[in-house]
């Protein structure tokens, strides 16, 4: 796990906008695993600035969003798939063709969810997956409890959850919906590279258990630790319950010209 802290949040979009363009410049039909949310938001500016520049093009790639809201009418503008199109899709040359997410309006949840892990498989799996983490260390929609095997599936949100997400209700809590169906845990843990990017004090909790934690379902992003490829992109604020910090700040400024993310 590579732990890379930057003072200025600004900076985090643009590296982990360069693990996005280096992934595509070595595979250009590559799977893009996109996280909703507002942490990823940065590096989906910075990727549509280098499209805009000519510099990378997402025309032969496909990408899969993480999970989706039960009970919201397709279209809703706070739909997940409302919300990636808006944030990214349309602002890049990726065709909206490509870009695969899970059914939360389904009438048989379990059959689009087995779909959902099928469609995965056939695209030959995810190269690069963009995650952000949840200030109780969920992934996705994994709420602590997940089991760190589970697949695509239906989940109830914690009320934490719901009070987190309400500011894009109108800060209606009521007004966000009580389930969802997200990627599991060990579908997560199959994209060959894992991109988790964090920022503000409220996540630091979070984020010292993801890295430094024991692993542990009650914090879901804790089982990354068993994954062999992982960037963690933080801001101080984030990184600011670490232990290590003085090592991974010295471990990325000393870090080999090769070695990329
Ligand atoms: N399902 C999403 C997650 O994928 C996201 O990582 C998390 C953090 O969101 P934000 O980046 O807005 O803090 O919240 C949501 O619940």
């Amino acid at each position: 796990m590579e732990v890379v802290i930057q003072d200025d949040a600004g900076e985090l979009g643009r590296l982990g906008a360069k693990a996005v363009i280096d992934t595509l410049a070595n595979t250009p039909d590559a799977v893009l695993g996109l996280a909703t949310g507002s942490s990823p938001v940065s590096i989906y500016d910075a990727v549509a600035a280098a499209v805009a520049a000519g510099s990378v093009s997402l025309a032969r790639s496909s990408a899969f969003t993480l999970d989706e809201y039960v009970g919201l009418p397709p279209g809703h503008p706070q739909s997940y798939r409302s919300v990636i199109l808006r944030d990214f899709v349309d602002k890049v040359d990726l065709d909206p063709g490509r870009l695969h997410t899970p059914d939360g309006a389904a009438a048989d949840i379990p059959a689009a969810c087995a779909a959902y892990e099928g469609q995965i498989a056939d695209a030959g799996g995810i190269d690069l997956q963009i995650l952000g983490i949840g200030a109780d260390g969920h992934v996705a929609f994994n709420e602590p409890g997940s089991s760190l095997a589970s697949r695509t599936r239906i989940k109830t949100l914690t009320q934490q959850t719901r009070v987190d997400n309400a500011r894009f209700f109108d800060g209606d809590v009521d007004a966000v919906p009580s389930h969802c169906v997200t990627q599991g845990v060990g579908t997560i843990m199959q994209a060959r590279h894992l991109l988790l990017i964090a920022s503000g004090r409220h996540k630091a909790q979070a984020v010292h258990q993801l890295v430094e934690g024991p692993i542990t379902a009650m914090w879901p992003a804790s089982v990354l630790q068993l994954h062999p490829h992982v960037t963690v992109l933080v801001d101080r604020a984030a990184a600011s319950r670490l232990q290590l910090t003085d090592y991974y700040r010295d471990a990325f400024a000393n870090k080999p010209d090769w070695q990329g993310f």
